[in-house]
C-alpha cells in the first residue's frame, strides 16, 4: 500500500470519526432529554426511574440485529453497551455495589453489565452486597450464583432467604484462570498456591498434575490472592486477567482451567421490578411440604404447560431441620398470563413461594 492511498484513508477515518462524535453528542443530549420527560411527568413524591434494563436489553438486540458486520455482533453490542452506560450516567450515575476487592470476575461482570460509566463499590463479602442495597446506599449490587463447573454459590442462594431483593438482571462471564507470580516468586521452589476455594476447585485436575505436593489455601477472593503473593517469594496465585494486571504479576500459566468452557453467571439485584421483553427469565424460591411427591408436585405445571426450566437448586430451609427450599429460574415472565397461572397453581400446593423476579436475558 502506498503511502497516498493511507494518507487518504486516514483522512476519511478522521471525518467519519467526526459524524460519530456529533452522532454519540446528539443521543447524549436524547438521553438528557429523557431524563427532562422522566422528572417532569412525576407525580408529587415520586422518584425517577433512569435506568430501564427492558430498554437496555431491547437497544443491544437491535444493533446486534442489524449489523452487517465486520465488526462481529458481541464486539458492536460491547461499544454500545458503553455508549448507553456514559448516557444514563448523564441522567444519573449508578452506584453498584460488588464482591470485590477490586480484580475480581464479579467486577468484570458488573462492567459486563452496566458498563463503565458507574460509581462502583467492592463489598468484602457477599451478605454484605445485599446490605448495601437493601439500605439504599447503592442503586444496584452484583454477585456470583452458579458456576459450570463447581455449581451454585451456596452464599447467595442463602442470602436471598434472609433479604427482599429483586433480580433485575444476569450476566455470564467466561472464566480464565491463570497461574500467577511476582517479581520476586522464585519460580522452583513454590510451596503455596492461593485462590479462592471455587478457582481451587476449578483447576483441581490441573493442579494434581502439576503441583500435587503445594500446599493449596483458599483465601476470601482471586483478587486477595494476588495480592498477597505480590510480597512473598514461595507462593504463586490463581486468578483472572483482571486481577493479574490490577497487581502486575506474571502469568506463569495460562488458561489453566480443567474445562474449557468454564463460565459464572452472575446476577444484578435491587428493589426495581423490570416490565416483560419477550425474552426474560423468572427465579422464585419454593418451600414444599416434607411430604412424599413434593417436588414432582411443583414440577408437574411447568412440564404441562411448557415452560423451559433453565435451574433447579435445593438449599436447607433455615427454619427447621431437613427441610428444603428449591429455587428455580424458567424462561418466561411473571406478568405473562401462562406463567401467572403456573405460579398461581404452585402457591395452591407449596408452603410458600416468593418471586424474585423476572429480568432479560443476557444480552451480552
Ligand atoms: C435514555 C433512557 O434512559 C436510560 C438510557 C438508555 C440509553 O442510553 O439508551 C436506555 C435506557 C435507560 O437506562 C431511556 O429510558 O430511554
Amino acid at each position: 500500500m502506498s503511502e497516498q492511498e493511507l494518507k487518504a484513508l486516514r483522512v476519511r477515518i478522521d471525518s467519519l470519526d467526526e459524524k460519530i462524535l456529533e452522532l454519540i453528542s446528539d443521543r447524549a443530549r436524547c438521553a438528557e432529554e429523557v431524563a427532562r420527560v422522566k422528572t417532569a411527568s412525576l407525580a408529587e413524591g415520586e422518584k425517577p426511574v433512569f435506568y430501564r434494563p427492558e430498554r437496555e436489553a431491547a437497544v443491544l438486540k437491535r444493533v446486534m440485529e442489524r449489523n452487517k458486520g465486520p465488526l462481529g455482533n458481541e464486539e458492536m453490542a460491547r461499544l454500545f453497551r458503553e455508549i448507553m452506560s456514559s448516557c444514563l450516567a448523564l441522567e444519573e450515575p449508578l452506584k453498584i455495589a460488588y464482591l470485590g476487592p477490586e480484580g475480581t470476575f464479579t467486577q468484570a461482570a458488573a462492567m459486563k453489565h452496566f458498563g463503565h460509566a458507574v460509581i462502583s463499590r467492592p463489598m468484602a463479602a457477599i451478605d454484605e452486597v445485599f446490605r448495601e442495597v437493601a439500605a439504599g446506599a447503592v442503586n444496584f449490587g452484583v454477585v456470583p450464583v452458579e458456576n459450570s463447573t463447581e455449581g451454585a454459590v451456596s452464599h447467595t442462594l442463602d442470602s436471598f432467604l434472609e433479604h427482599d431483593m429483586v433480580i433485575c438482571g444476569e450476566v455470564e462471564l467466561r472464566i480464565h484462570h491463570h497461574l500467577l507470580v511476582g517479581e520476586n516468586t522464585k519460580t522452583d521452589s513454590i510451596t503455596r498456591i492461593y485462590s479462592h476455594a471455587q478457582s481451587l476447585a476449578q483447576c483441581r485436575k490441573w493442579l494434581d498434575a502439576h503441583y500435587p505436593n503445594v500446599e493449596r489455601v483458599a483465601v476470601s477472593s482471586n483478587a486477595e490472592a494476588a495480592k498477597r503473593v505480590k510480597g512473598e517469594w514461595n507462593s504463586a496465585a490463581i486468578a483472572g486477567d483482571m486481577a493479574a494486571n490490577l497487581y502486575g504479576l506474571t502469568r506463569l500459566a495460562e488458561k489453566i482451567e480443567d474445562r474449557p468452557d468454564n463460565s459464572t453467571r452472575f446476577l444484578m439485584i435491587g428493589n426495581q421490578e423490570v416490565p416483560p421483553t419477550g425474552d426474560d427469565k423468572t427465579s422464585i424460591i419454593v418451600s414444599m411440604s416434607n411430604k412424599p411427591g413434593a417436588l414432582h408436585e411443583l414440577l408437574v405445571p411447568f412440564h404441562e404447560n411448557g415452560i423451559d426450566l433453565t435451574r433447579i437448586e435445593t438449599r436447607p430451609s433455615r427454619s427447621g431441620k431437613w427441610t428444603y427450599v428449591f429455587f428455580i429460574d424458567f424462561v418466561g415472565h411473571h406478568r405473562d398470563p401462562l406463567i401467572k397461572a403456573v405460579l398461581e397453581q404452585i402457591s395452591q400446593e407449596a408452603v410458600a413461594l416468593k418471586v424474585l423476579g423476572s429480568y432479560p436475558k443476557a444480552v451480552l
